[in-house]
């Protein structure tokens, strides 16, 4: 039996994964649950796990959530509560599935306490991928890919000798607007951003797959997980998100991982690793496809991913400010404060006044992301 906790359980991949649990009964155990502020959904997800632990965002969701669970499940708030079920003693792999910043210091806690991380918030990687990575190797714990370009890649890394790799290829989309010129994305509506066409996921990582920061983002996440430099990723456009990601070898082999387009199989993955277990998920039938489409992922059209690879060359807390810049032009975005294409100004312009200290420690990232966040809100609201 292992047993898990999921943080943002109430989210796209929090479901997802206990889609997972609900196919493994007996294999699997949800001793901890935590969320932001859906009360209604955590309400329901702990009465059905019964996990010892539930936490959510602050202290007002809370007392809602005493009053409709027993007293045998504890309920706890804040940024405290969150790190109290990321390190519950019985706790064996944490699911990180945050969505943002808030993902980083609960995932850290996990690792210090010692726990295998199942991670998708791939946030945490960004922000701090030196002092996490560093972090889990001195506690000796596994960060194991629940992204589905990592865990594609992490599988075509299996019983191969990295020296010998040449390149990383991940996949991308293209996302929602992947078929409109630059020109037709000045009035383009958040719906009209959110009809992703392969993947239901999260309304942020949404956005950012349209603005192909979500691939940027990977990039630098990948950077870290697979000790791969930034000259030997790439990424290429794929429609129909069947092939998760590459791995070109030295002797011009390339190694990919298919599959339907289903999160619960990465999920599923960082789980039972080094074993499969068994998943009811459509399978892939590549007949009915009949064709799978490619094209260069171009920096003129996506200038996020341009400046995602930028930032983590700069390095330091280059891509903390990256993240939290494009978090809050993201979220105004989101709430009809801006347009589409202001995203990516607000981002350009607060990465360019940032100055990156090397080496960080974590308060240096901490103050990074708040300074960057303060910088976007300060242009968000100069936008007319
Ligand atoms: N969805 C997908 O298919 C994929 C997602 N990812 C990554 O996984 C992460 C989660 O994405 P996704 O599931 O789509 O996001 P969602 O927006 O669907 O879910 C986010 C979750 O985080 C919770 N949350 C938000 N803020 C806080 C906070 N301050 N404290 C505690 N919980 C909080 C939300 O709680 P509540 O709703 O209760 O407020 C919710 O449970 C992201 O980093 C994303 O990039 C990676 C690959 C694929
Ligand atoms: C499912 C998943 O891993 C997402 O992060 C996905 O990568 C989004 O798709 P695109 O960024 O390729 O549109
Ligand atoms: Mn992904």
């Amino acid at each position: 039996m292992k047993t898990i906790a999921v943080l943002g359980s109430t989210g796209s991949i929090g479901r997802q994964t206990l889609d997972v649990v609900d196919q493994h009964a007996g294999r699997l155990r949800v001793a901890a649950l935590a969320a932001g502020r859906n009360v209604a959904r955590l309400t329901e997800q702990a009465l059905r796990y019964r996990p010892d632990l539930v936490a959510v965002a602050d202290r007002e969701a809370a007392e809602a959530l005493r009053r409709e669970l027993p007293p045998s499940i504890r309920v706890v708030h804040g940024e405290e509560g969150l790190i109290a079920a990321a390190t519950h003693p019985e706790v064996d792999v944490v699911v990180s599935a945050v969505v943002g910043a808030a993902g980083l210091l609960p995932t850290l806690a996990a690792i210090e306490a010692g726990k295998t991380i199942a991670l998708a918030n791939k946030e945490t990687l960004v922000m701090a991928g030196e002092l996490v990575m560093r972090a889990a190797k001195a506690r000796g714990v596994a960060i194991l890919p629940v992204d589905s370009e990592h865990s594609a890649i992490f599988q075509c890394l299996q019983g191969e000798n990295r020296k010998r790799l040449r390149r990383l290829i991940l996949t991308a989309s293209g996302g929602a607007l992947r078929d409109r010129s630059r020109e037709e994305l000045a009035d383009v509506t958040v719906a009209d951003v959110l009809a992703h066409p392969n993947w239901q996921m999260g309304a942020k990582v949404t956005v950012d797959s349209a603005t192909m920061m979500n691939k940027g983002l990977e990039v630098i996440e990948a950077h870290w997980l697979f000790g791969v430099d930034y000259a030997h990723i790439d990424v290429l456009l794929h429609r129909e998100s069947v092939i998760h990601s590459m791995v070109e070898w030295i002797d011009g082999s390339v190694i990919a991982q298919l599959g339907t387009p289903d999160m619960r199989i990465p999920i599923q993955y960082a789980l039972t690793y080094p074993d499969r277990w068994a998943l009811k998920t459509p399978p892939l039938n590549l007949a009915d496809l009949g064709a799978l489409h490619f094209a260069p992922a171009s920096f003129e059209r996506y200038p996020l991913l341009a400046l995602a690879y930028e930032c983590g060359r700069r390095g330091g807390t280059a891509p903390a400010v990256l993240n939290a810049a494009n978090e809050v032009a993201v979220e105004a975005f989101l709430q009809g404060r801006i347009p589409f294409l202001a995203i990516e100004r607000i981002v350009a312009d607060v990465c360019a006044r940032h100055d990156p200290i090397a080496g960080p420690s974590l308060s240096d990232i901490l103050e990074a992301d708040r300074w960057a966040r303060e910088a976007a809100r300060t242009a968000v609201a100069a936008i007319p």
